[in-house]
């Protein structure tokens, strides 16, 4: 007989306040980027993912980095800590910043795509985990991703003469094929090196 989680209606709970949270902030991006009328479709073409990570504290001879520094290849993520932080961010002129949050508190980060669909407006920031605290770390992560099969691209809108487009149309599943079988490198975006017009690796 199949066994029921005893967890299963909260962590139905919590992810539907995620995704509520991810709704919301699209719609405020979408709103200040003037796409209201793409938000609809937009939000139809999204595929989630919740991620629970358990980062235990580092030996004494063990290197204290949880997670290598990398940019998210979603649209948002948002990460939600115990109260043992970790959570380090590149800011765009190459300083790490600690983000101190409350376990009350939700980061909320723009992922690869998002650059992709705001051709370049919303940055994907660089982060990492370092484990500096001699506890366990506990995070949540609500990843959204395009759904696989639809062609990502920004809206007519975002592209124009001083906006030139900046990556080739492109479909997330394929994408995903090529990031499992290629891996991407550490402090390296996957996206922009698949579909990228340009070379550089900040977007
Ligand atoms: O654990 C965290 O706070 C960050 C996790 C993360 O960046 C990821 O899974 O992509
Ligand atoms: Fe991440």
């Amino acid at each position: 007989m199949m066994k029921t989680c005893v967890c299963r209606n909260s962590i139905h709970t919590y992810s539907k306040k995620l995704w509520e949270l991810d709704g919301m902030v699209r719609k405020m991006v979408f709103e200040g980027l003037n796409l209201t009328k793409y938000l609809k479709e937009h939000l139809e073409a999204t595929n989630y993912h919740l991620k629970v990570m358990k980062y235990r504290a580092a030996e004494p001879s063990e290197s204290t980095m949880g997670l290598d520094s990398h940019a998210d290849t979603s649209i948002l993520t948002i990460l939600h800590q115990n109260g043992v932080q970790g959570l380090e961010i590149r800011t765009k002129d190459g300083d790490w910043i600690t983000v101190n949050v409350s376990p009350n508190s939700f980061v909320v980060m723009a992922g690869e795509s998002f650059n992709v669909l705001s051709n370049g407006r919303l940055h994907a920031p660089f982060h990492r985990v370092v484990m500096n605290a001699n506890k366990t770390r506990l995070s949540v992560g609500l990843f959204s991703m395009p759904r696989i099969g639809t062609i990502v691209k920004p809206p007519k809108e975002m592209v124009y003469e001083e906006h030139p487009l900046l990556f080739k149309p492109f479909d997330y599943g394929e994408f995903m094929d090529y990031f499992c079988m290629a891996g991407v490198k550490k402090d390296t975006y996957g996206i922009k090196t698949y579909c990228g017009f340009q070379s550089e690796k900040t977007p």
